[in-house]
């Protein structure tokens, strides 16, 4: 699985946002995006996440293009990307309908998912598929719980749950743990790294520079003008190429 914006534009009124602008994940490999506030890193993802028609370029899954599909087809690729926001969205009713609602969007149920958790979690209490995503957050015994009464952080690993009952080739995760505490935003990590170890292909967008030092396998530096720079994130952030990815890193105000 690969998922690829080839050359995109996009721009608001006569304000560019992304200019020929090229990224790929594939399948196992978190990719860190990066940049200062603004620069268009939420953009990017809703571009990946087929949410948006870029004006110019393309976005490709398998060197299928989106854009050149009828809807319905493209519909069809959409349900091979899972995203998650910044905040969690869920619906007035139990947890456990919440992320069961990602189960029926996608119609069924994936023995893949059902591994995948038996392997972190240990094939004894998870008892059908809302349930085991759940387990893959640690949130198994919350099913029943009214999603309105959970903490934020909860909120957010349900969300997660839901991207991951989908049972997505790909997730996007749209600065999932800005609003989190410790505890919660490594319990996104833990997952976020299982999403990787299982084969899906993660496009993390983050303020935080250590987050992306954690998790991600690449770190893409989007600057004022497109990528300044994408590579392993240990080369990025220790030795960057880019005078700016250097400023910016180290805290300079960059555009
Ligand atoms: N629907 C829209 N209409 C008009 N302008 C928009 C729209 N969406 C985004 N923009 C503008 O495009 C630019 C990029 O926004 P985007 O949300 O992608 O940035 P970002 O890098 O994710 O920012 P942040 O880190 O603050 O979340 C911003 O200037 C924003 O105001």
């Amino acid at each position: 699985m690969v998922l690829r914006a080839r050359d995109v534009a996009v721009s608001y009124g006569d304000e560019p946002v992304l200019e020929g602008l090229s990224v790929g994940v594939e399948a196992g490999d978190v990719l860190a995006v990066i940049g200062p506030s603004g620069v268009g890193k939420s953009t990017l993802l809703r571009l990946l996440a087929l949410a948006e028609t870029p004006d110019d370029g393309t976005v490709e899954l398998d060197g299928t293009d989106a854009w050149a599909l009828d809807n319905g087809d493209r519909l069809r690729l959409r349900r091979r990307i899972g995203m998650v926001f910044q905040e969690a969205n869920l619906f007035d009713a139990s947890v456990a309908r919440n992320v069961e609602y990602g189960l029926r969007v996608r119609r069924l149920w994936s023995d893949r998912l059902r591994d995948w958790a038996a392997s972190i979690v240990g094939p004894s209490t998870p008892t059908d598929a809302v349930t085991e995503a759940l387990s893959v957050v640690g949130l198994a015994d919350r099913g029943d719980q009214p999603a309105g009464s959970l903490s934020g952080g909860e909120a957010q690993r349900v969300s997660f749950a839901r991207a991951l009952a989908y049972d997505p080739d790909v997730l996007l995760l749209d600065e999932p743990t800005s609003d989190l505490d410790p505890r919660n935003t490594a319990l996104i990590e833990e997952a976020v790294s299982a999403a990787r170890d299982r084969g899906i292909g993660v496009v993390l967008a983050t303020h935080d520079m250590h987050q992306a030092e954690r998790v991600a396998d690449r770190a893409a530096v989007l600057l004022g003008d497109g990528i300044a720079e994408i590579g392993p994130t240990d080369r990025v952030f220790e030795d960057p190429n880019d005078d700016r990815t250097r400023q910016f890193i180290s805290g300079e105000l960059v555009y």
